[in-house]
């Protein structure tokens, strides 16, 4: 069975700035992947290289959710999230004056057939999947644990539940692969704990797999069954968890940080 994500010899330039140079990466149904680096090392570039937020300068992007690989690269982001890649952001991007409902129910939109305008201008149609999806998303909300918060304003939530509103908001697309852009920044202790457990939850009942871009090393080598490192837009390391600390190449890119967690 080939990859549910492919990306061979990936390469995005912003003018001269050569972000992501001939990158390689895959992930296997099922896999919890991460990928680590220092400051400005690519990794949210690549991101938008998947997702179809700038259309890489050469390289190939292939998913294969269905055992039929086909590829993704310059599709327009809404086309590769019905095609079952979700993500979130580096920066929490909720609609802070919806409910918590409503911010779940945007996502369930994108990779409906009526659409949010549908939702507007409700015809009698419209009805019986607005009524589905309200169900979808609270179902949804159970699942991440914040079904409390499901009539609050997104912008009266902890932070920390605004990040998980976040991934609830990404999987109502229905994704088979989730990327997910620093979703511990900011969490405190408790929280990071929460979450490590809630994305093995995801993975595990759900089915869906994950990419993981984190800068908490304890989360990252609990989590991911295998890491890519980059530095520079170049993957300077990739293995299990265990390789990937013992890497005197990864030490040195990461010299004063903190790999040992
Ligand atoms: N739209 C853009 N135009 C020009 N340069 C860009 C653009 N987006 C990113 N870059 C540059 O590409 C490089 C990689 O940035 P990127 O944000 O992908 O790094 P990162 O690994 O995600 O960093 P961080 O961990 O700080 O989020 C940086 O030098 C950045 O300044």
């Amino acid at each position: 069975m080939k990859p549910i994500l492919e990306v061979k010899n990936m390469t995005m330039d912003f003018g001269g700035l050569r972000a992501i140079d001939s990158l390689d990466l895959y992930i296997n149904k099922g896999e919890i992947v991460a990928l680590i680096g220092p400051n400005g090392a690519g990794k949210t570039t690549f991101f938008n290289c998947i997702t179809g937020i700038y259309t890489p300068t050469s390289g190939d992007v292939l998913i294969n959710p269905q055992g039929k690989q086909e590829r993704i690269n310059g599709l327009k982001t809404n086309i590769v999230t019905r095609k079952g890649l979700a993500r979130t952001f580096q920066n929490i991007r909720l609609f802070t004056s919806m409910t918590v409902l409503e911010n779940v129910m945007v996502g369930c939109h994108a990779v409906t057939h009526t659409g949010v305008m549908g939702a507007i201008f409700r015809g009698k149609s419209t009805l019986a999947e607005e009524k589905f999806i309200v169900e979808k998303s609270y179902e949804i909300l159970k699942k991440i644990g914040l079904e409390k918060y499901v009539d609050e304003l997104a912008v009266n939530l902890p932070y920390g539940a605004q990040r998980l509103l976040e991934i609830a908001r990404a999987m109502a697309t229905d994704p088979f692969l989730l990327l997910l852009d620093e979703p511990a920044a900011g969490m405190n202790p408790q929280e990071t704990a929460e979450l490590d457990e809630l994305i093995l939850k995801i993975r595990d009942n759900e089915g869906i797999s994950i990419l993981l871009i984190e800068h908490d090393m304890k989360l990252v080598m609990s989590l991911s069954e295998r890491i890519y490192v980059v530095d520079y837009g170049k993957k300077i390391g990739e293995g299990v968890p265990e390789e990937i600390r013992n890497n005197p190449v990864v030490i040195k890119a990461y010299l004063g940080e903190e790999i040992d967690a």
